[in-house]
C-alpha cells in the first residue's frame, strides 16, 4: 500500500484498515524514511517515533472527520502536491520536512466544532487568541509544544530550528479557511512568475500546497470522496446537535432534521472554495495529477447534485401524498 503513496488514487481508508486505525504513524514514518530526513537531520529514530505517536494521540479519536486519519490524508496529499516537477527540485530537505510536519499537525487537538461554536459557547481559546484564527493558532502552538517536549530537534543548529518553526507557523496559520481569498490573491500575484526562486515565493507555494491538501477530499475518487463528505457532515450535524442542547444560535446547515449531506455538498463548498483554488493550482503546476483532481471534483459535484435532486423529489412526493390523504379524509 505504501508503495502507492505517490499516486493520487491512494486510499488512506484502506491503509487505516490494514494498520488497525494507525495509518498516521505508518504513513508519516514511511515518508520520513523515503525523504531521508532521519539521516539528513541526524534524528534519533526512537524520539522521532515517540513524537509521531504524540501527534497521533493529540488528535481526538471521537471526531468523525478531524482526527488522525484526516491528518494522514493531508500528509499524503501534500506529498503528492510537492512532488510536481516545477516544485520538488527547488525545495530543500528542511522545507520538505516542515511541509510534511505541518500537514501532520495542522488540525492537532481539533475540538470537532468550528470557531463560531467556540465563540458562542465562550470557549477559553477564543479569548486566548483574541478571536483570530482561534483553531489554527491552537494547532500551531500545540505542534511547537510537542516538538519541544519530544526534543526530537533539540540538536538542530538554531538557524535550522528557527526556519523550521517559522515555516510550521505560516503553513498551519494559512489553513484558516476564512483567509482563503487573501491567500489566493497573493498566490495569483506571486505565481505569475512560474519559477520557484525566492524564500517568499516558495513559502506561498507550500502554503497553497497545504491548503489544497487540506480541502482535497472532493477531488478524490467518488468512493473515497463520498466517505469524507459523510464524515465531515456527521461532524457538522453533531455540532448542530450540541448547539440545540446548549441553546446556542443554530447553524441552519448543521441541523440534521433540515439538512442532508448532499445539500451541504452542493451548497457551494466545491464551487466557491475548492474549485477556484484547484484551478489556480493547475495553472501554476499543470500535470496529469492536477487535471485528475479537477476532473474528480467536477464528477463528484454532478453526483451530489443528482443525489440532492432525488432527495428533493422524494420529499415533494411525500408532501403530495400527505396532502392527498388530508384532502380525501
Ligand atoms: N467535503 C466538505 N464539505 C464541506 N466542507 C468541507 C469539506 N471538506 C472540508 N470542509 C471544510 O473545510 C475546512 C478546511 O479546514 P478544516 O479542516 O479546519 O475544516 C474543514 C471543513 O470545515
Ligand atoms: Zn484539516
Amino acid at each position: 500500500l505504501l508503495a502507492n503513496v505517490n499516486k493520487w488514487s491512494f486510499n488512506v481508508f484502506v491503509l487505516d484498515w490494514f494498520t488497525n486505525g494507525h495509518s498516521f504513524p505508518y504513513l508519516v514514518t514511511h515518508l520520513f524514511h523515503t525523504y531521508n530526513f532521519i539521516r539528513t537531520f541526524k534524528l534519533d529514530a526512537l524520539k522521532l517515533y515517540r513524537t509521531i505517536r504524540l501527534v497521533e494521540l493529540g488528535y481526538c479519536k471521537t471526531n468523525p472527520y478531524h482526527n488522525s486519519l484526516h491528518a494522514a490524508d493531508v500528509v499524503q496529499a501534500i506529498h503528492c502536491n510537492l512532488l510536481e516537477e516545477n516544485i520538488y527540485p527547488h525545495m530543500t530537505s528542511l522545507e520538505m520536512m516542515a511541509a510534511i510536519l505541518s500537514a501532520a499537525c495542522h488540525d492537532l487537538d481539533h475540538p470537532g466544532v468550528n470557531q463560531n461554536f467556540l465563540t458562542s459557547s465562550s470557549h477559553y481559546l477564543v479569548s486566548l487568541y483574541n478571536g483570530v484564527s482561534v483553531l489554527e493558532n491552537h494547532h500551531w502552538k500545540g505542534t511547537i509544544s510537542i516538538l519541544h517536549e519530544s526534543q526530537v530537534f533539540q540538536h538542530l543548529p538554531s538557524h535550522q530550528w528557527k526556519r523550521l518553526t517559522y515555516l510550521i507557523e505560516i503553513l498551519i496559520l494559512a489553513t484558516d479557511i476564512s483567509k482563503q481569498q487573501e491567500i489566493l490573491r497573493k498566490f495569483k500575484v506571486d505565481l505569475t512568475d512560474k519559477h520557484v526562486h525566492s524564500h517568499r515565493h516558495k513559502q506561498t507555494i507550500v502554503q497553497i500546497a497545504l491548503k489544497c491538501a487540506d480541502i482535497c477530499n472532493p477531488c478524490r475518487s467518488w468512493k473515497v470522496s463520498r466517505k469524507w463528505s459523510q464524515l465531515i457532515c456527521e461532524e457538522f450535524f453533531r455540532q448542530g446537535d450540541r448547539e440545540k442542547d446548549l441553546n446556542l444560535p443554530l447553524t441552519t446547515a448543521y441541523d440534521r432534521t433540515q439538512s442532508t449531506t448532499a445539500k451541504i455538498q452542493t451548497a457551494g463548498f466545491m464551487s466557491f472554495i475548492v474549485e477556484p483554488l484547484f484551478i489556480e493550482w493547475d495553472k501554476f503546476s499543470p500535470s496529469h495529477r492536477s487535471k485528475q483532481m479537477l476532473l474528480n471534483l467536477r464528477c463528484n459535484r454532478v453526483k451530489w447534485a443528482e443525489i440532492e435532486k432525488k432527495e428533493n423529489e422524494e420529499v415533494d412526493g411525500s408532501i403530495r401524498r400527505q396532502s392527498n390523504t388530508t384532502l380525501v379524509s
